[in-house]
């Protein structure tokens, strides 16, 4: 398994290239997340962002560029190397991916499944450290008292706190969430926005977070980075930006939230 070094970037992405149908959807993108750093991806609807995200761990391979994510390249990666490697990186999804009639605990044991040689029915059907460590991880998220609780019966924001309490459960050094609270009221996303950020900064994860809304990005991220067309437009620390700098910057007009 690759090491990065203290001084290291958790992730670089040299000259990204990429295009799907001979549509160009990254264009030269190069961008570094420091370690333990907590960066915000933002721009409008179609701007890349997914895509970027799923380059970081080898769901898309570039067409020209290298990615180096925790040391490793993903496009030269066995497939054994690969998923060693998807272990260390967790992804928090816009719609959650819990089993909705399992219970909020199950589904963070679910994120050790990768560990486990056998599948498993039932929270008891996991080893007892584990379990331990899923409660844990509950808590720290707020979900503690409803660990038992069908995640279909959750709250949206809820529902993606039980999905960053089981990718925790992992043990992952880079965090990739995409677009984690486009689907919560801003009540709910603020709360999501701050659990991830307090606990990446506790555990030293690193987080690139794509996100639509401007203000949640400046006041969640260390770093801001901007895509529009494929392109890096931006790439500043969030406390040099304001706001109506970031909309002028990139042309919200377009997007989805905007
Ligand atoms: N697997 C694919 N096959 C073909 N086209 C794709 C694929 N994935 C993404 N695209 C296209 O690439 C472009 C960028 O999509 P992407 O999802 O990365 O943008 P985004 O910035 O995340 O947008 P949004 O904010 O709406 O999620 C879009 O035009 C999209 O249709």
């Amino acid at each position: 398994m690759a090491e990065i070094t203290n001084g290291d970037p958790v992730l670089r992405l040299s000259d990204i290239g990429k295009s799907f149908d001979g549509v160009t959807v990254l264009d030269g993108v190069s961008l570094e997340v420091p370690r333990g750093s907590f960066v915000a991806l933002t721009g409008p609807s179609g701007a890349g962002k997914s895509t970027l995200l799923r380059l970081v761990n080898g769901m898309h391979l570039p067409d020209r560029g290298t990615v180096s994510t925790l040391g490793e390249n993903p496009a030269a990666c066995s497939r054994a190397r690969l998923r060693a490697l998807r272990a260390r990186v967790g992804f928090v999804f816009q719609q959650f991916g819990l089993v909705g009639r399992l219970s909020a605990m199950e589904n963070v044991l679910m994120g050790a499944l990768a560990t486990l040689r056998l599948p498993r029915y039932g929270v008891m059907s996991y080893p007892r450290a584990l379990r331990a460590r899923a409660v844990e991880q509950l808590d720290r998220v707020g979900l503690a008292d409803q660990r038992f609780q069908r995640c279909d019966t959750l709250s949206g924001g809820q529902q993606q706190r039980v999905a960053v309490a089981r990718t925790l459960l992992q043990g992952p050094e880079l965090i990739l969430a995409d677009e984690p609270v486009a689907s919560l009221d801003p009540a709910a996303s603020v709360l999501v926005l701050d659990t991830l950020k307090r606990i990446s900064a506790e555990d030293g994860i690193s987080v690139l977070c794509s996100l639509h809304q401007v203000e949640l990005a400046l006041s969640t991220a260390d770093r801001v980075v901007a895509l529009r067309g494929g392109r890096l437009v931006l790439d500043e620390p969030a406390r040099d930006l304001t706001a109506a700098r970031l909309r002028t910057i990139y042309d919200l007009a377009g997007a989805r939230d905007g």
